[in-house]
């Protein structure tokens, strides 16, 4: 028998400025989050039941950018995507599009189990989510005011932001002027707040899971990196890896893949691994990920200011930080 861990982010880049009951909010959810998973492996819940059951809470909660409280399109609409993956057998789930799932990830989920397939996006793969009976709910369910707020701000400015939600036109002001662009748009880099959650349980299976509203103010139809396996979520017999930040370059990168290849290719360990993916596979793009392995070690590493995270072990050991 192994050692379990877990490890959860509520997405990377956080604006040094955002005010503390901000911080205090995300690090209670966090941290209530951990806690679920950690009575979950107790009572022996496999992994990848484990990972699920995070992400759900992750996405019911408006805080993070994700099923309720997700980033919107430039229509002011949302397109939520998740992908989901079991590390034993290499299976996998993704779903994009998706505008009345309540719980993207459960549909991820269950592509992986019940369907033939690996990927569905829309229409399909909501017509799929009425056959399989998961709950579905009005567009207007996921859209939030703190969101439509952003939305705006986001338009005056002309930019895609990363960093929704940060309350004050003022900060918002700043965090336009960052020097990243895409397409010819500014984009703020501070508080991306897509979620995840990896973990290894005691057997030894890792697994792994990413949910999300995208960026504020990006193209309808726009995909990122979070429902594509081996960018935004990666799991094998060795690890189980979720990324969140700027989706373009964690696509470029193949971020999670690669924490799993450079352990399978070069031997390293999971610490060493995440080093090494984000100095030397993030061409200029700014993300994070949090990763287990089967040893039941956890990291997680970010080339931004901060990121929303927190962690277990069996050991004992327990932490949630933003910094
Ligand atoms: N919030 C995020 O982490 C953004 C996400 N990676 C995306 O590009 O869609």
């Amino acid at each position: 028998m192994g050692a379990w861990a877990i490890a959860v982010h509520g997405g990377a880049g956080v604006d040094p400025n955002l005010p503390k009951e901000r911080q205090d909010e995300a690090k209670r959810l966090l941290t209530r989050c951990l806690d679920i998973g950690i009575s979950a492996l107790r009572s022996n819940v496999p992994a990848i039941d484990v990972v699920e059951l995070v992400v759900r809470e992750l996405e019911t909660d408006p805080l993070f950018n994700s099923g309720r409280g997700s980033a919107l399109t430039e229509k002011g609409t949302v397109e939520m995507e998740a992908s989901i993956m079991d590390g034993p057998k290499r299976r996998c789930g993704a779903v994009s599009g998706l505008t009345t799932v309540k719980n993207p990830i459960s549909l991820a989920r269950l592509v992986m189990e019940k369907s033939p397939h690996s990927y569905l996006t829309t229409p399909g793969a909501e017509e799929f989510a009425k056959k399989q009976g998961v709950e579905m709910v009005d567009n207007d369910y996921f859209i939030t005011e703190d969101n439509v707020g952003m939305l705006k701000l986001a338009k005056e400015a002309n930019s895609i932001l990363f960093d929704y939600r940060i309350p004050t036109v003022g900060t918002c002001g700043a965090a336009v002027d960052s020097h990243l662009q895409m397409n010819g748009l500014p984009i703020s880099v501070y508080a991306p707040e897509t979620v995840g959650c990896v973990v290894v349980d005691k057997e030894g299976r890792c697994a792994a899971g990413t949910s999300t509203g995208g960026l504020m103010n990006k193209m309808s139809g726009r995909i990122g990196d979070s429902p594509i396996i081996g960018a935004g979520t990666y799991a094998c017999e060795l690890c189980g890896v979720s990324c969140t930040g700027e989706g373009e370059a964690i696509i470029r990168s193949t971020l999670a893949r690669d924490v799993a290849a450079v352990m399978e290719y070069k031997g390293l360990n999971l610490h060493e691994a995440v080093d090494y993916v984000i100095k030397n596979r993030l061409n200029e793009g700014k993300a994070g990920l949090i990763a287990v392995s089967k040893n039941g070690e956890v990291a997680c590493g970010f080339n931004t200011t901060g990121m929303f995270r927190g962690c277990a072990t069996e050991g004992g050991f327990m932490e949630v930080g933003v910094w």
